[in-house]
């Protein structure tokens, strides 16, 4: 095996460590203390946070943390997710966030020490550029599941490279002389799934002429790679789980067994736990493809992935120089820094391809700026959104007049005209310190 790179040893991909203590509900007491960068908190078994609460999800939510902060987001669970009493998707943490899921209440709080996560010490793997420290802790991961035969999922929005990751793994796997087969379960209308999975009899449904060998058979010895699993439909999941369990198959029309040896990597856009959730994806099948997860981030988190990815593509596109040279302006590069990227890294081709059709940038969807006004919700009584609204403002106006002063609660009344005993209680009712005054 080819090994250009290694897992790197620079100090990047350290992460704050965290800790949820359970404030209330049934599980009342327990605290948890992470050991890398995320946590999933639900009623199942196989989450990280295991929380014995009928009234919470089997997959509940997921917090996760980067250099951007630790964040919750809810996978659609029955009872939603609050933080500090407003419903969320997703939503920042800081230390004292109470987050409810169900009747239980978790306490977050940030950690002084950092897990350390695996980097890649080298900008590229296979066809995959990419030299920002999320990138790089992929390719770590990538390269430690190429090592084994290990089921892996990998997760993330269209055009982030999870095809090109999977023909990765494969490629530096021990199955590499082997096929690598594609079947895009997204792509083919439902009740063909089975028979391209498995093959079929002749004559085994209208329009059988022939037998044919399903794709586990054709990928015999190699990798079997299974796009957009999360659209399997359910009445087809249980003949994929024995598949993988007992690496077993059955053309459709037939009874005969037939053994396969194949390595399973799957994709998905979706959050394969919230269709579990919601009954549209077997839990039981979720575990025997989720071994190993991998995400593969959005291009709007890693804006600095971007020079080396237009180099890439220029060169791919066979560019001329004068052609790269107008797009590696940096006035260019900090519009295209700027922009949503909802396509990822298929729409960043497509923006230079078209660059190099019409000899003019063309136009791309700039992010929202992150000062823009949160979006109304209707839904609620006026009341309580504007509680809401209120408790978001007063909660983000201590924390900027805190860090203002130092943490100097004495100068940070004086400067809010507030009283400082007042402001002591306003603190400890946002988590933000002592609800009493230490001066008396
Ligand atoms: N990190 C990267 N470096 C270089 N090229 C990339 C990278 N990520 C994606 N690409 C390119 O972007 C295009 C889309 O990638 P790919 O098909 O692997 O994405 P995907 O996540 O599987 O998308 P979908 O879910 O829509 O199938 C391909 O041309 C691929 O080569």
């Amino acid at each position: 095996m080819t090994h250009t790179g290694s897992p790197a040893d620079d100090g990047a991909g350290a992460v704050r460590r965290f800790r949820l203590e359970l404030v209330e509900g049934p599980a009342r007491g327990v605290v948890w203390d992470s050991s890398a960068d995320r946590c999933s908190l639900g009623s199942d078994e196989g989450n990280d946070l295991v929380v014995a609460d009928p009234t919470v999800s089997r997959f509940h939510c997921e917090i996760r943390i980067d250099e951007a902060g630790a964040r919750v987001r809810d996978l659609k669970s029955r009872n939603g997710t609050a933080v500090d009493g407003v419903s969320v998707v997703e939503a920042f943490l800081r230390t004292g966030s109470l987050i409810r899921v169900g009747k239980t209440v978790a306490r977050f709080e940030f950690g002084t020490e950092h897990n350390r996560l695996p980097l890649w010490d080298e900008a590229r793997f296979g066809a995959l550029s990419g030299a920002s420290a999320a990138m790089r802790g992929v390719f770590a991961l990538l390269a430690r599941a190429a090592e084994r035969d290990v089921t892996v999922l990998l997760e993330g929005e269209t055009g982030t490279g999870k095809s090109q990751a999977a023909r990765s793994i494969h490629e530096r796997g021990a199955r590499r002389e082997k096929p690598f087969v594609v079947v895009d379960c997204g792509a083919i209308h439902g009740n063909l799934i089975e028979s391209e999975l498995f093959g079929h009899a002749k004559g085994a449904f209208t329009g059988a002429a022939e037998q044919r060998v399903g794709a586990f058979e054709e990928a015999s010895g190699g990798t079997i790679f299974l796009d957009e699993i999360g659209e399997l439909p359910l009445d087809l999941q249980p003949k994929l789980l024995r598949a993988l369990e007992a690496r077993e198959i059955r053309r459709v029309g037939t009874n005969t067994a037939r053994t396969v040896d194949v390595r399973v990597i799957a994709a998905t856009h979706r959050d394969l736990r919230s269709e579990v959730n919601a009954g549209r994806f077997r839990a039981d099948l979720y575990f025997r493809i989720a071994v190993v997860r991998i995400p593969m981030p959005p291009l709007r988190q890693r804006p600095e992935d971007i020079p080396a990815l237009l180099d890439d593509l220029l060169a791919a596109l066979h560019a001329t120089p004068e052609e790269a040279a107008a797009l590696r302006e940096p006035k260019v590069i900090t519009r295209l820094k700027r922009a949503a990227w909802p396509g990822n890294v298929r729409e960043l081709r497509n923006y230079v391809e078209q660059y190099l059709v019409f000899r003019a940038p063309p136009p791309v969807s700039e992010l929202a700026p992150v000062n823009a006004p949160p979006p109304v919700d209707a839904s609620v009584p006026y009341a309580e959104a504007r509680d809401r609204v209120l408790a978001d403002f007063e909660r983000r106006y201590f924390e900027a007049l805190l860090r203002a002063h130092d943490g100097k609660v004495s100068r940070a009344a004086a400067a809010a005209g507030l009283d400082r005993r007042y402001l002591y209680r306003l603190l400890h009712r946002h988590g933000l310190g002592p609800e009493r005054d230490p001066e008396g």
